[in-house]
């Protein structure tokens, strides 16, 4: 569909357009009275986020982030699906699915009483994604541009067979520095550590989580709500999950930044990423004409 026909369709005067981005991608840009925003229909993900009051955006994206019809956009809230991380059926494939290379429709923009904007995009199953997992599926997210942003990932399964997924919001957060930054509320969680590769043997948060080398762990049986300490840029992200027991906190440090093409050498210290997801051990059975949904709201306080 051309971008004319989209903003016919989709378009609201004066708050929201579909625009052509770089790479050629669609962005459909808002401009409410609570908050301004950013999306790609490409991967249907979130690149920008800033309520009025905010002095920074919510979101990181890279510089070197690339902007193509076939790569990945790092930063913002891209959505890991079918599986996160390695694929438990088959390991060697891509990691974090497929659904942040795909092209996702625009079903609805709409202006809310309150003020916030409301845009559903969808991605069913065709060749191209049988031929990489052979399933049908109806695949929805609803991002609500607000006070608050939140982001909900729901899976449709229309077949005769239960889907098996794992998936993630794998939020990359804007950050002042790692060097006074905790993350709070996973006092006491058991831990998958990653950062040396293969998962280390689980061990246990004590207090708050602080950022002195590379940190790719995944938390379970997390509380619904975390929050990210930010004396560098002087406030707090609040992150409440919904149908997620699981939870990734990722920051690449040196090394691991470097060897990331889509990074600058310094980005470890623009980002880190605290996911929302159903990962590892929680893998979600949706039965034949069930529905599940994965979501978050993401709310900055400024101090
Ligand atoms: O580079 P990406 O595919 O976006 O993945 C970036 C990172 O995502 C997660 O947080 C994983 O735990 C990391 O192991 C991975 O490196």
């Amino acid at each position: 569909m051309d971008l004319h026909a989209l903003n016919a369709e989709f378009g609201i005067p004066g708050t929201l357009s579909l625009v052509e981005g770089p790479g050629g991608l669609t962005l459909i840009e808002i401009a409410n009275p609570l908050a301004t925003a950013r999306l790609a229909t490409h991967g249907g993900q979130v690149l920008a986020y800033r309520p009025r009051s905010a002095r920074e955006d919510l979101l990181f994206v890279g510089e070197r982030a690339h902007f193509a019809p076939d790569r990945e956009i790092k930063g913002g809230v891209p959505l890991c699906w079918p599986w996160f991380g390695r694929d438990p059926a088959e390991p060697e494939r891509v990691i974090h699915g497929f659904a942040r290379v795909l092209e996702w429709t625009p079903v609805q923009c709409e202006a809310c009483a309150d003020g916030s904007t409301r845009v559903r995009m969808r991605v069913t199953d065709d060749a191209r994604t049988r031929a990489i997992w052979p399933h049908a599926f109806v695949l929805e997210v609803e991002i609500r541009i607000g006070a608050t942003l939140s982001v909900a990932l729901t899976t449709r399964n229309p077949g005769d067979s239960a889907l098996r997924i794992t998936q993630g919001l794998h939020a990359y957060f804007r950050i002042g520095g790692l060097a006074r930054l905790t993350v709070e509320g996973l006092d006491g969680c058991r831990y998958l550590d990653y950062a040396a590769g293969a998962p280390e043997p689980e061990a246990v948060q004590e207090g708050d989580l602080i950022f002195r080398g590379e940190v790719n762990r995944i938390y379970e049986r997390v509380p619904s709500s975390l929050s990210i300490q930010d004396p560098g840029l002087g406030r707090r992200i609040r992150i409440d999950g919904r149908n997620s027991g699981t939870c990734v906190v990722w920051n690449p440090w040196i090394a691991s930044a470097r060897a990331m093409e889509d990074l600058d050498d310094g980005d470890y210290l623009r980002f880190i990423c605290v996911e929302t997801v159903n990962a590892a051990s929680e893998v979600i059975e949706i039965p034949p004409g069930d529905a599940f949904t994965l979501a978050a709201d993401y709310r900055i306080q400024e101090f």
